[in-house]
């Protein structure tokens, strides 16, 4: 069994984290619930941090709040002194709405709106990520209207497609993201960038994939943005002040994942970028990364009521969970693989393997398909580990299933961040039939 962070067994058989038993919270707060072991995202927020500091590069770690945001995890993001990617109107409202200093907020996505680029230029974001030629020039427009310069990074696509375990060079690059950097499109975009008295280019963004175990397409990655900027720099000029690759790096799920320390992808990218820096002889610039995943996955586990089973003999024995897809899309989607333990019974010996199903009305709704367990019984708890990336971010009301509460944990001590949703919020944006007019 491997646990991650404070995660423990205590003196009741238990599963406790930051210091708080989880079957204490559960009778609290009720299940499914989201549990984040804050100390947890600390270490991996000041691991990433300190590589760069120890290294004395000037850097930007911006947290991908896709992965999850709400406004405290916004806020504990701002008390670890990171920056923040944001990729819609939504994810910029809440940490607005947590206070976060917009200079410190990085704004993506493929199709900005004309509503949302506006939204970032009033509020004075730190930089947008320019993705395509429609957003460079509805960007150029509005930042002229406004007489303002807008600080901008091109987001290229370097034709590496990072997997898993691996990585392929792709020749043509077949992403909806960025600016293609092998067929002149990259180029063309900087030159429009650049032409416009209203947009200052700060440098150049690429992010290859996510849970990526290696560094080799970090540095692949790095070495073919710096060969344009060569390129650029003799023909245009052009030297970046920033070198942003990205988040993608992979974190442990099962005993399958074999993720390198924040501390290798950092040093080998620095590596990588002082070698190009020293040989064309340019400033430093700063790299910024975002990891996304690495700085919560591990963070968080999701704590389930185990209700009715099913024998099916000599196939398999099915276990359900009071959640599922609608709390936790992922295995549905990607065929994501977990580990769990019956929290209320963690030293108890596995008895038998099961799979657990979640509850919603659709057979491609299993969390686990091969469980080892002890045998269990209605009214027991499930933790499923490493649910905190793309989780509750992902969560949805499929079935009209209200989305669980989350809480954070440390010290000791718990605190609601996230209310569960009510049937009340499930009916709240409905609108009643008109009432006919009976003949
Ligand atoms: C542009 C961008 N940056 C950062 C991330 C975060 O990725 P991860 O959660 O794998 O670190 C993503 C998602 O893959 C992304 O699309
Ligand atoms: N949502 C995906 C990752 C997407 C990353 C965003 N670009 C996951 O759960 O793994």
């Amino acid at each position: 069994m491997f646990f991650h962070g404070t995660s423990r067994v205590n003196e009741r058989g238990h599963l406790e984290i930051g210091g708080v038993d989880v079957v204490d919270l559960a009778k609290e707060y009720g299940t499914p619930l989201y549990i984040y072991d804050v100390a947890l995202i600390r270490t991996r927020a000041r691991a990433f941090k300190e590589a760069f500091k120890k290294h004395g590069v000037k850097a930007q770690v911006a947290y991908a709040s896709k992965a999850f945001s709400t406004v405290a995890m916004v806020q504990l993001v701002e008390e670890e002194g990171l920056s923040l990617d944001v990729v819609s109107g939504g994810e910029l409202y809440t940490a607005l709405k947590a206070g976060f200093p917009p200079e410190r907020i990085h704004f993506h996505g493929n199709n900005k709106s004309r509503a949302e680029l506006e939204m970032a230029l009033e509020h004075r974001v730190g930089c947008i990520v320019v993705d395509n030629f429609y957003e460079l020039q509805l960007l150029e427009q509005l930042s002229r209207e406004r007489e303002t310069v807008t600080d901008i990074l091109l987001r290229v696509t370097p034709g590496i497609e990072a997997h898993t375990h691996d990585y392929i060079l792709t020749g043509q690059e077949d992403s909806k993201f960025g600016f293609d950097l092998n067929n002149g499109q990259a180029e063309e975009a900087l030159r429009q960038a650049r032409r416009s008295g209203a947009l200052s280019v700060l440098g150049i963004h690429c992010h290859i994939g996510s849970q990526i175990f290696e560094t080799t397409g970090f540095v692949l990655a790095a070495q073919k943005i710096f060969q344009k900027i060569a390129y650029w720099r003799e023909t245009y000029g052009f030297v970046p002040q920033v070198v942003n690759l990205g988040g993608g790096f992979g974190i442990r799920y099962t005993s399958e994942d074999d993720p390198l320390p924040a501390s290798q992808y950092v040093e080998n990218i620095i590596e990588e970028v002082k070698k190009q820096v020293a040989e064309l002889g340019i400033a430093m610039p700063e790299i910024w990364i975002e990891p996304g995943r690495s700085l919560v996955g591990d963070a968080g586990t999701t704590l389930y009521s185990i209700g009715s089973r099913k024998e099916v003999p000599n196939v398999r024995h099915y276990v359900a969970v009071d959640g599922g897809m609608s709390d936790n899309i992922r295995p549905a989607l990607y065929e994501a693989k977990y580990e769990a333990v019956l929290a209320n019974r963690v030293l108890d010996a596995n008895e038998e393997v099961v799979a657990i199903a979640g509850k919603c009305c659709e057979s491609g709704d299993m969390l686990i398909w091969d469980l080892p367990l002890p045998k269990a019984e209605a009214g027991d708890y499930l933790a499923v580990f490493c649910t905190g990336a793309y989780g509750y971010s992902m969560a949805n009301n499929y079935n009209r299933i209200p989305r669980p509460a989350v809480v954070f944990v440390e010290n000791g001590e718990a605190q609601l961040v996230v209310k569960r949703e009510t049937y009340e919020d499930l009916v709240r944006l409905d609108v009643p039939l008109r009432a006919r007019v009976r003949k």
